[in-house]
C-alpha cells in the first residue's frame, strides 16, 4: 500500500532551554509510512524533539513534513498527562471535548456519545466512560489518550514513551496498534525506552543524546554493544 502519511526531514536541529543546550545538529530522516523509534538516555532531548516537531519549541534548523498529498492528521500521545486530579471531568467529558465536535458547555450528539463507547472498547476501557479523568490508573489514562489519538484515524502518529504506564495487555495491544498503522500507510514517530519492543517493531531507529548518536534499521542496528555504550551514558555534557 502506498503511504498516507509524510516522510519527516530534520535538518541542523539545534535547542537550548534555560541555557542548557538540549538539542545539538540534529539531521535525520523519517521514511513515510513507517514505523521509525527514537531511543536514548533519560534526558537525552527525545520529547523535545518531538515537541519542536510539533511546533511547541523555539528551534534552530529546519523540520520538513513532506505528505503525498494534502497535509492529514497529525495526533500525538504524549509521555503523561499533566492535570489537576481534583478535576470533575469524566472520560466521556473529556473525549468528547476532544473531539471538537461541539462547544464543550453542550451535551455531545448522541452518535459522538456511541463513537466514544466505541473508542473506550477498543482500547480495552468498556464500562470507563463515567469515571473521572482523575480516579483513573496512570495506565488507564495513557489508553484514554491513545483512544483520542487514534479516532479519526491519523496519518502522522507521535507516540511518547506509550508503553511506559502500561501492563503486559496494555503493551500488547500498542503493538498490535502500530502494526495495523503501518499496514494502513501511517507513519509512526516513536519514542520507547523498551529496546526489544523497539527491535520487534520499528522499521528504523535514531539513537539520541543531544544529537543523533546512531541510526539504522532496528532489527541490526540496535546491537548490546551499542545498546550499552548509548545507556551507560547520562544525557551528553
Ligand atoms: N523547559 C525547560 N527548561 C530547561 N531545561 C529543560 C526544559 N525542558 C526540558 N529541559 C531539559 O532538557 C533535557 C532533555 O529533556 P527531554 O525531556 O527532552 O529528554 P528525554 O530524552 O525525553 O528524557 P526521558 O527519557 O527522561 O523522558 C533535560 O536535561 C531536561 O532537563
Amino acid at each position: 500500500m502506498s503511504p498516507r502519511g509524510p516522510g519527516i526531514a530534520l535538518a541542523g536541529v539545534g535547542l537550548s532551554l534555560g541555557g542548557t543546550k538540549v538539542l545539538a545538529d540534529v539531521s535525520l530522516a523519517v521514511r513515510p509510512g513507517s514505523i521509525h523509534a527514537i531511543v536514548g538516555p533519560n534526558g537525552g532531548g527525545k520529547s523535545s524533539l518531538l515537541r519542536c516537531l510539533l511546533g511547541q519549541m523555539p528551534h534552530r534548523g529546519r523540520i520538513v513534513l513532506d505528505w503525498p498529498g494534502e497535509a492529514g492528521r497529525i495526533a500525538y500521545v504524549p509521555q503523561a498527562l499533566q492535570f489537576d486530579t481534583g478535576l470533575p471531568m469524566t472520560v466521556r467529558d473529556f473525549l468528547a471535548t476532544l473531539s471538537g465536535e461541539r462547544p464543550a458547555f453542550l451535551r455531545p450528539r448522541p452518535a459522538t456519545l456511541a463513537r466514544i463507547e466505541a473508542q473506550l472498547e477498543h482500547m480495552g476501557l468498556a464500562g470507563k466512560a463515567d469515571r473521572r479523568m482523575g480516579a483513573l490508573s496512570g495506565g488507564e489514562r495513557q489508553r484514554v489518550l491513545l483512544a483520542q489519538a487514534l479516532d479519526p484515524a491519523p496519518d502522522l502518529l507521535i507516540l511518547d514513551e506509550p508503553m511506559a504506564a502500561l501492563d503486559e495487555a496494555g503493551a500488547r495491544m500498542i503493538e498490535a496498534v502500530l502494526q495495523e498503522l503501518r499496514a494502513q500507510g501511517v507513519t509512526v514517530l516513536w519514542v520507547e525506552h523498551d529496546l526489544a519492543a523497539v527491535r520487534r517493531l520499528a522499521d528504523r531507529v535514531t539513537a539520541l543524546n543531544r544529537g543523533v548518536v546512531f541510526e539504522g534499521e532496528a532489527r541490526s542496528v540496535l546491537t548490546p554493544e551499542r545498546v550499552l555504550d548509548l545507556l551507560s551514558h547520562r544525557a551528553a555534557a
